[in-house]
């Protein structure tokens, strides 16, 4: 009996191992299906009628070609995740159609999904740095993504308006989701006259708030320069471009969203000072990002939170996630006394500091 458990611990030990070995293959396998365009061919608009790998080259590929067989592989991977669901039909064909999560990836009404996000983490320039994430750890004076990128920082690469068209995709199609949910039961913009968002990218997500909380009359729209270049013009936004380390607009509330986990606890310092100096004595600093539980467990929110993290390290070098406790000190050392805390999504938190 003893020995039938101890072959049951390192059966489950091995499996996990052989899991982990081939773990790239389910990234790659999200990347190929996104580029094949299976979510869309699955949807059709909302319909998410099963369709066998076949049916769906013949709406992905409509000159023909490909290979069934091999896309069955991919999503029967991709089943085993969650993403799709198989369906067994008598004759034995397989057909796919997606989960909620598979719906993600599915391009919506306006144009969104969580699909750019995906091809932006997993593009070239960031694959290349992978195999050096060892060096993180011996030599981290210089990021692997700089390693292997001719000595280029990561952020400088979105010189190439491409790059900055994915990265803007990206950001678009994960912020409008998030916005319009969280904006139903997050109420700390109510208050504001001028709302100031911090390295905001286009303006979406000021827009989203301003649409929700029409009290808000005056929105400030701060970014990069060449992040700015291409941002729509949008109503009641102003689009200031500039660098948060050095310098940041003057409104009743300032947020900054998913921006700290780019920076090290100097240059967050530094952003956070400036927010304060930006600020009235009521006003307040809104922060929304990954907040680190301070235990590790093996809940979906830890391993996307802490995978992000080892990404940040691997591609923008000293920048980190950070628990509750370091905000609160970043905080502190920048000049707020009052801190809260609102756990409305799982993955993105906001923070309060007041003065
Ligand atoms: C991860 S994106 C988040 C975009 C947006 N806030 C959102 O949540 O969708 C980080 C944004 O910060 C901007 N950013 C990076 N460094 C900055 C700096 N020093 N000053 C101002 N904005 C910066 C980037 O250009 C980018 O738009």
């Amino acid at each position: 009996m003893e020995g039938k458990k101890v072959f049951q611990s390192q059966n489950k030990s091995r499996l996990a191992i052989l899991s982990l070995s081939n773990m790239m293959s389910v990234p790659s396998s999200v990347v190929a299906v996104i580029q094949l365009k299976v979510p869309d061919a699955i949807f059709q608009g909302g319909s998410n009628v099963a369709l066998s790998a076949a049916e769906i080259l013949a709406v992905a590929l409509p000159n023909g070609g490909g290979e069934p067989d091999n896309l069955e592989r991919i999503l029967r991977l991709l089943t085993s995740y969650d993403i799709f669901e198989e369906h067994l039909c008598s004759n034995g064909v397989r057909k796919f159609s997606l989960t909620e999560i598979g719906k993600c990836l599915a391009t919506d009404e306006e144009g969104l999904s969580y699909s750019p996000y995906v091809l932006q983490h997993n593009q070239d320039a960031y694959m290349r740095a992978w195999p050096c994430l060892k060096d993180a750890v011996e030599n981290p004076s210089v990021e692997p993504f700089r390693k292997v990128n001719g000595g280029e920082h990561a952020m400088k690469y979105y010189t190439n308006p491409n790059q900055i068209a994915l990265f803007n995709k990206a950001f678009i199609g994960m912020t409008s989701p998030f916005m319009r949910e969280v904006l139903e039961f997050y109420d700390g913009f109510k208050e504001v006259q001028t709302l100031v968002d911090v390295g905001g990218s286009t303006g979406v997500s000021l827009s989203l708030i301003m649409d929700k909380f029409p009290n808000i009359t005056k929105g400030i729209n701060f970014d990069l320069p060449q992040i700015l270049a291409s941002a729509p013009q949008l109503p009641g936004i102003t689009h200031v471009a500039g660098d948060a380390t050095e310098f940041v607009p003057s409104g009743d509330a300032v947020m900054m969203k998913w921006l700290c986990s780019g920076f090290s606890d100097d240059e967050c310092r530094k952003m956070m000072k400036n927010c304060h100096k930006a600020l009235p004595a009521d006003g307040k600093l809104i922060i929304c990002d990954p907040v680190l539980p301070e235990l590790t467990d093996e809940s979906t929110r830890t391993k996307a939170i802490l995978g992000g993290d080892v990404f940040m390290m691997t591609m923008y070098g000293t920048k980190k996630t950070r628990t509750e406790k370091q905000f609160k000190e970043l905080g502190i050392a920048a000049g707020f006394s009052r801190f809260s805390v609102f756990y409305i999504d799982s993955y993105l938190v906001f923070m309060e500091f007041h003065n």
